[in-house]
């Protein structure tokens, strides 16, 4: 676990979570990171509703970081917003250049889209296609890799590629990022997995890593952690992007919220994915011409019932949820 930022807040007794947690199913739109439903919990506190939603494939100590933003969020105060809404980017799913457009409709007035590359099953030449569609219809692109390319299919896709913002975790480890970097010093290189899956976030800093940081709210631990690390690393001159896990509604207005409170905000935010899903917990933050308005939305009961999760999925989460708990209150 990244116990970098561990929170100072007291741990809420477990009966206080497992008495006020509901899990959901959200159905996507299309296919993202190889899924057409999400699974989320959600936990009311005493300052409202927190979002538990590590992937399923995450092991117990990793989905604790996870438990504590959804903590934070539902049994502390929000921080101190400095601006009323955030600029946020379009996100491309690995999709057929023919589906860019109706996926792009989805998202009026962003000026920046994040295309998913790299994807299993697809080639350099899909990539390509894909890109290229997206930049006749948004002026900035950035591409998302997910750690698929090795240092040397990272060069040749940006040799084909075209005029990139920035790539996202273009290779797996935080040595190629970083040698990378050195062999192609014309293309911005900005560090996800490399900060969100790891034991030390900041690592990437004295590595050279990243030219910029992703920011997820969840996967470091909450808002007052991810305020933190944008500290640190502003001081070595690395700007970051907050970005969105998936979340539900519930989960994206913490993100938005924790932007909203960074001193300084350079990029788009990667916290448009609501429009992602074809049915949510929430209206999520109100859209404005590609920026999202800061709010503190409430789950529908409605939807909490329409969306509910079946039973065996139910007593999954309810597991984890004790067993994550159990890691927070070891450490
Ligand atoms: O950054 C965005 O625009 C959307 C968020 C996103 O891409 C994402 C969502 C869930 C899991 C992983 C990722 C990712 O950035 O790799
Ligand atoms: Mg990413």
């Amino acid at each position: 676990m990244n116990t970098h930022f561990r929170s100072a807040a007291a741990l809420p007794p477990l009966a206080a979570l497992m008495d006020n947690c509901h899990v959901v199913t959200l159905p996507m739109r299309v296919r993202f990171r190889g899924v057409t439903h999400r699974e989320v919990m959600l936990i009311e506190g005493p300052f409202g509703w927190g979002e538990f939603a590590p992937f399923p494939e995450y092991g117990d100590d990793e989905a604790a970081t996870w438990l504590q933003s959804a903590i934070a969020a539902a049994w502390s105060p929000r921080p101190l917003a400095v601006r009323a809404a955030v600029e946020v980017n379009a996100t491309v799913p690995a999709v057929q250049p023919e589906q860019v457009a109706e996926v792009l409709a989805r998202f009026p007035g962003a000026t920046t889209a994040k295309v998913k590359v790299a994807e299993k099953g697809q080639t350099l030449a899909d990539d390509v296609a894909r890109v290229d569609a997206v930049r006749q219809l948004v002026p900035s692109v950035r591409v998302d890799a997910n750690g698929g390319w090795t240092v040397h299919e990272a060069i040749a896709a940006f040799s084909e590629l075209g005029p990139l913002e920035y790539a996202e975790q273009p290779c797996r480890t935080v040595d190629e990022l970083a040698e990378l970097r050195r062999q192609v010093p014309t293309v911005k290189i900005a560090a996800d997995e490399s900060i969100r899956r790891s034991d030390d976030p900041l690592r990437i800093i004295e590595a050279g890593a990243a030219d910029i940081a992703v920011v997820k709210v969840a996967p470091l631990g909450g808002a007052n952690q991810v305020l933190a690390i944008a500290d640190i690393l502003s001081q070595h001159n690395i700007p970051v992007v907050v970005s969105s896990a998936l979340d539900s509604a519930i989960g994206i207005a913490y993100g938005v919220a924790t932007a909203a409170a960074l001193p300084q905000l350079k990029f788009a935010c990667g916290l448009a994915t609501s429009r992602l899903f074809a049915d949510d917990v929430a209206e999520p933050p109100n859209w404005d011409n590609g920026r999202l308005v800061v709010t503190t939305p409430q789950p529908d009961p409605s939807a909490l019932r329409r969306l509910r999760a079946n039973h065996s999925r139910q007593t999954w989460w309810r597991d984890r949820l004790v067993r994550c708990h159990a890691v927070l209150a070891a450490t």
